[in-house]
């Protein structure tokens, strides 16, 4: 069973536009593979098309886009069971219901979300709150736990560690990997670089759309001489010269 991207394109059509308009590309030629057991990391510049990839993988691309390329499980399309998402967004948790109905209406009556919000560090009383109330560390939290809820055999996670503290990113971080060593799939995409090398086992590197390289991992480290671009070792060095990292 592997998650397969081949050649994965996006474009974005203009409605309303003189035919020759050419529709925007945003994605070209994407290709990983993702077994189970696996972290594949997503990193890259800002609007390089990291968050396009995650809506692809779970089916549910903006209306205007038109995807071309194949990806496949076991060599056919997969279906939204197959692959859950942790969106970057954290409106996407129905401000309407509570954080234990969210679960139950993805995960079925017999879900216990009290076990699903202790998996990522919330407690149960969390079950009964409504998103309002969360803190934008415990929403991001509570996504994971709306995406793992279903039981899907692969997970792509965007940006997870985007207003936690340094230490409940590491436990986030491990959790992804846990995830993965149960044999889930999962993609994480986050421009927390370091934190995503220590879990992932390859990276791939985005710039404007486009693949510049996919690393071992263990490229990311020192001064990124094992990486094999130029770009890959700007995106890692502006990031470990930063402070706030
Ligand atoms: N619905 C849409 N219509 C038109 N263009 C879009 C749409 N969604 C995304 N784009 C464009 O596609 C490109 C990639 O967007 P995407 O959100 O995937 O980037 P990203 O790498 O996730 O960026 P960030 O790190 O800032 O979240 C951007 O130029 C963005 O403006």
């Amino acid at each position: 069973m592997t998650l397969r991207a081949r050649d994965v394109g996006l474009s974005f059509a203009h409605p309303g536009t003189h035919p020759d308009h050419a529709p925007t590309r945003a994605l070209e030629g994407i290709s990983f593979d993702v077994a189970p057991g696996e972290v594949l990391g997503i990193a890259g510049s800002s609007g390089a098309g990291k968050s396009l990839i995650a809506a692809a993988l779970a089916g549910i691309l903006p209306p205007a886009a038109l995807l071309d390329g194949g990806i496949t499980l076991n060599g056919t399309p997969p279906s939204p069971r197959d692959i859950a998402l942790a969106p970057q967004r954290l409106d996407a948790l129905d401000p309407l219901a509570t954080l234990g109905r969210q679960i139950r209406r993805l995960g079925g009556r017999r879900t216990d979300p009290a076990a699903l919000l202790a998996r990522v560090g919330l407690t149960a009383r969390v079950a009964r709150a409504y998103p309002h109330s969360l803190s934008g560390g415990m929403a991001r939290r509570a996504l994971l736990a709306t995406a793992l809820a279903g039981g899907a055999a692969w997970v792509v996670v965007d940006e997870p560690t985007v207003g936690l503290d340094p230490e409940a990113a590491d436990r986030v971080m491990a959790l992804l990997r846990a995830l993965a060593e149960e044999g889930r799939g999962l993609v994480v995409i986050s421009h927390d670089l370091p934190r995503l090398a220590r879990i992932a086992t390859r990276v791939l590197v985005l710039q404007d759309g486009r693949a510049v390289e996919t690393a071992p991992a263990a490229a990311f480290a020192g001064d990124g001489t094992g990486l094999a671009t130029a770009f890959a070792r700007r995106l890692w060095q502006a990031q470990i010269e930063d402070p706030a990292c």
